[in-house]
Order: structure tokens, then sequence, then C-alpha cells
């Protein structure tokens, strides 16, 4: 297991920036998840710390120790690709064991372990296939196999879920939480599905254009984003513009009082404060709150959920989601409510 750690890393491709100044730290046994749009740099970081690319600038630590001077195959990481790579011409058994060929161990040795990594997989049975014999969720397992049998101590995958159907990914997500917590592995994914991100990490580098715009657990980020980017990005977020005034966020004449609401913002920057649909609550009145009277214009059922759109006095939409209860009436004048607990605030 490796603390990885990376320091102001930039990286050019002709003249394009790619990654801008870019700073991580992973703790030894973390799981971290890379989210961010396409195109933001996501796999480019992967690539940098798997060593198959180099940095302009910037220092890439495994420990305390640059590896930057590390060649790809003594950096005990192991990169897997979306597109799995396995090699055509060469059954399951033999590609897992691949790795281990090349570094000299004996046949008998490297076939013990290719047999036990696919029980750990859950493909028993399975070694002598050859990769166009199975299916894209058992070559995801068998590319990951393929990684654990030099028993990496970072394992490194790009977008290991993207290519498969809802109930695979499931499974495999749950495979890769067991194969991470059994391993001893520091393991950094690329997603670009926020709630995989959340499922399946302890950490999120949320990242845009070639930054990291926030870093943190899912409920940090979710509930404390640092810009609209990341707060839209991860679900379905309600702006409402204000104003400052003796310390406390107006809204119309609605007082907001600003505790610790934010980071670690300029008071007089702020502007608007940040409401999640599920927290504004429908016909019940809050005490520690705000309290707005709206209509209902939009209702629609999605599933154990209930998604409304409102309009409020002046004009302004809001959407709020609530699970169950029901809310009828369109055109109908209602009360919703929010906590101040559950009150963001941010600059725009
Ligand atoms: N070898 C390369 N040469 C030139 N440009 C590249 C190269 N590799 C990546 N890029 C560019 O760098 C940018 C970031 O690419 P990267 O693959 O890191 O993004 P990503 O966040 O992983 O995207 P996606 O989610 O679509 O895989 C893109 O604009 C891409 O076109």
């Amino acid at each position: 297991m490796k603390k990885i750690e990376l320091v102001n890393i930039s990286k050019k491709f002709d003249n394009d920036l790619i990654l801008d100044k870019i700073n991580l730290n992973v703790e030894a046994g973390e799981l971290v998840a890379l989210l961010g749009p396409s195109g933001c740099g996501k796999t480019t970081t992967l690539k940098l710390i798997a060593g198959l690319l180099g940095p302009d600038q910037g220092d890439i630590l495994f420990g305390e120790k640059s590896v930057l001077n590390t060649k790809v195959e003594k950096r005990s990481s192991v990169l897997v690709f979306q597109d799995y790579l396995l090699f055509p011409h060469m059954t399951v058994r033999d590609n897992i064991a691949f790795g281990l060929k090349m570094r000299g161990v004996s046949k008998a040795k490297r076939e013990a372990k290719a047999e036990s990594l696919l029980e750990m997989v859950d493909l028993p049975g399975y070694s002598h296939y050859y990769p166009h014999e199975i299916s894209g969720g058992q070559k995801q397992r068998v590319s990951l196999a393929r990684a654990l049998a030099i028993d990496p101590e970072v394992l490194l995958l790009d977008e290991p879920l993207s290519n498969l159907d809802y109930n695979l990914r499931e499974d495999m997500q749950n495979l890769i939480l067991e194969l991470h917590n059994k391993n001893d592995m520091t393991t950094i994914f690329v997603t670009h599905d926020h709630e995989e991100a959340m499922l399946l990490s302890d950490k999120i580098a949320i990242m845009n254009k070639g930054k990291v715009e926030q870093y943190g657990s899912g409920e940090e980020i979710y509930k404390k984003p640092v810009n609209k980017f990341v707060a839209d990005f991860f679900g379905t977020a309600n702006y409402i513009k204000g104003r400052i005034e003796k310390g406390s966020f107006y809204f119309n004449s609605t007082k907001i009082p600003l505790k610790n609401q934010f980071n670690e913002l300029n008071k007089n920057e702020i502007n608007t404060a940040m409401i999640r649909p599920e927290n504004i609550e429908i016909n019940s009145k809050v005490k520690n709150g705000i309290n707005l009277k709206a209509e209902i214009i939009e209702r629609k059922f999605i599933g154990g959920k209930l998604n409304y759109r409102f309009k409020l006095k002046n004009g302004h939409e809001l959407v709020a989601s609530t699970f169950i209860e029901d809310h009828n009436i369109l055109n109908e004048e209602c009360n919703l409510s929010v906590k101040f607990e559950n009150i963001w605030f941010m600059a725009l």
C-alpha cells in the first residue's frame, strides 16, 4: 500500500494545457474517484501516475519518494483500461499470467496464481477460454485479475464500469470494493458518474478543465460544493439570488442567518443561496428556517419519488423532490420551507 501525492502537476499536449497545477493527496489504502466531464484530464492524470506519461511540471510521490524517474514496470502500480486490452491470441489464463511470465515466475506458480485470481473475480473454470469467447463483463473481470496478478500496491482503473449494463455494473462495483479491501491497495478510479463515485470511494476529486475543483467525501461535496460547477455536477440544485445586509443573507425580505454554511468565502462576496430539491419541505412550517408561499406548477412521478416545480410570488422557480408524500393539486398555493442548516451559500 502506498500513499500517492501529486504536487503541482501540469501537462501540455502540443500547446494545450491539459492539466493545470494539480494537487492531490491519496492516503495509503484509500479508494479515490477522479470525477469530471469528458476531456477534463482524468485519464491523463491516471497515465501520469502509472508512468505512461511524464508531467511537464510538478512531482509525483509514492510514499515519500518521487517516482518521476521510476519506469512504469517498477512503480508497483497497474493501470486497467476501459476497453480491457486483453491479448486476443492468448487464453484467459495466459492473459492473467502474462505479467508474471515477464517477471520470470515459473509456469506452475503463475498458473496456480491465475487460477486463484479467476476464483477471486468469480470466473472459476474460464482459464481455457479466449477473449472472443467471453462477454464484456467477463473480459472486465479478466482484465482486473490480470492487473492483480502482480500484487500491485496501486491500482488505477480507467472507467472500469462504463461498458457494462446496469446489473453488471452493480456486480462489478461490489467486486471492485471487495478486491480493494482484500488486497491492501491504494486504488484510484476514473468515472463521470457522481453516484458511482459516491458509492465506491472514500474521497472524490472533482475535476474540470484540467483542475481539481474540490476534493473530499461525497457527502461534503454534495452538501458544501465550492462552486456552481461542482453543485450541478453532483445533482440538481436551486439557486436563490440575494444580498448580504448586516451579516445576514436577504432574499427579498426573507432573512437567513449566515452561520458557517460557506467555506472560506469572504462574506461580502456571497450573493446566492443553494438548496437541494430534497431539502424543500412542502406544506410544513419550520421554525429554524425559511417559509415561502408558492404555487405548484408541475408534478412528475419518477418511481419512488415525486418531482415538483414551484413558482414563488416573485416568479422565481424552485424544484423539490419528495418520497411518497403527494401534493397533487396543480396551481394551488402551498407553503415551502427549508431549514437554515440545509442552505449553503455561494458567490456566483
Ligand atoms: N496523447 C494525446 N495527445 C494530444 N491530446 C491528448 C492526448 N491525450 C489526451 N489528449 C487531450 O487531453 C484532454 C484530456 O484528455 P483525457 O483523456 O485525460 O480526458 P478524460 O477526462 O479522461 O476524458 P474522458 O472522460 O472522455 O475519457 C482531451 O482534450 C484530449 O483530447
